[in-house]
């Protein structure tokens, strides 16, 4: 299981400051929604630069122009992108074809997706290779959390990777863990936290098994 910090609320300098401390706990990095809204593909350029051994993932949730966003992201770095579950298979093809030329990948955030159980196989067969439960912060402010959305969609997933992502932290991890998602997404739990080190020290322990 890898662990993904979401950064979403730093500007580039307190991201890069920050990563130095939490590079270790981290498998990938995301230059979250926010974070590419104020310092551009920059972002991923700079990260992929200083900390060559991290994966980067742009959040940029395409949803549309799918090959041209994607490449967008692609080009300066990111070894993956996301698309919106809720958009056009064409604009998910268009994004996962880019992402075969390129040799990367392509998550697809199934945030405000209705009905996963019809969603899920249409978009696995577009080729995608992560499928990412999301509760948006707007929704986990209203109490909501992407535990149920986790249980539902390993139902459905056949045979790509399963991400899960929504105000997790290590007072919360266990549940997510017992679901086992390939892919554990984590923003606002580690980088809000008192002391983020000792936060994304507790998450990657219990990633490894409390090892
Ligand atoms: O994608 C995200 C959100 O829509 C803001 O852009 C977050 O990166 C994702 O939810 C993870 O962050 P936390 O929920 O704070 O863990």
């Amino acid at each position: 299981m890898k662990l993904q910090l979401a950064i979403d609320e730093l500007n580039l300098e307190q991201a890069m400051t920050q990563l130095e401390d939490l590079v270790e706990y981290v498998d990938i990095v995301e230059v979250g929604t926010p974070f590419v809204i104020d310092a551009g593909r920059e972002a991923v350029r700079q990260i992929k630069k200083k900390f060559p051994e991290l994966a980067v993932l742009c959040d940029v949730k395409i949803m549309d122009a799918g090959a041209y966003e994607a490449q967008l992201a692609f080009d300066a770095g990111a070894e993956y992108v996301t698309v919106l579950g809720v958009t056009d298979d064409l604009t998910i093809k268009g994004c996962v074809d880019e992402a075969r030329k390129q040799g990367r990948q392509i998550m697809v955030d199934m945030i405000c997706v209705e009905d996963l159980a019809t969603r899920v196989p249409i978009v696995e067969s577009l080729g995608v290779d992560v499928i990412a439960v999301h509760t948006g912060a707007d929704q986990q402010a209203a109490g909501r959390t992407p535990l149920e959305d986790l249980i539902e969609i390993k139902k459905y997933v056949k045979n790509v990777k399963v991400a899960v992502a929504g105000g997790i932290s290590s007072q919360t991890i266990n549940a997510y863990l017992a679901l086992n998602p390939d892919i554990l997404i984590v923003g606002s739990g580690i980088l809000n936290a008192a002391n983020p080190v000792k936060e994304a020290r507790l998450i990657a322990k219990a990633l490894k098994g409390g090892r």
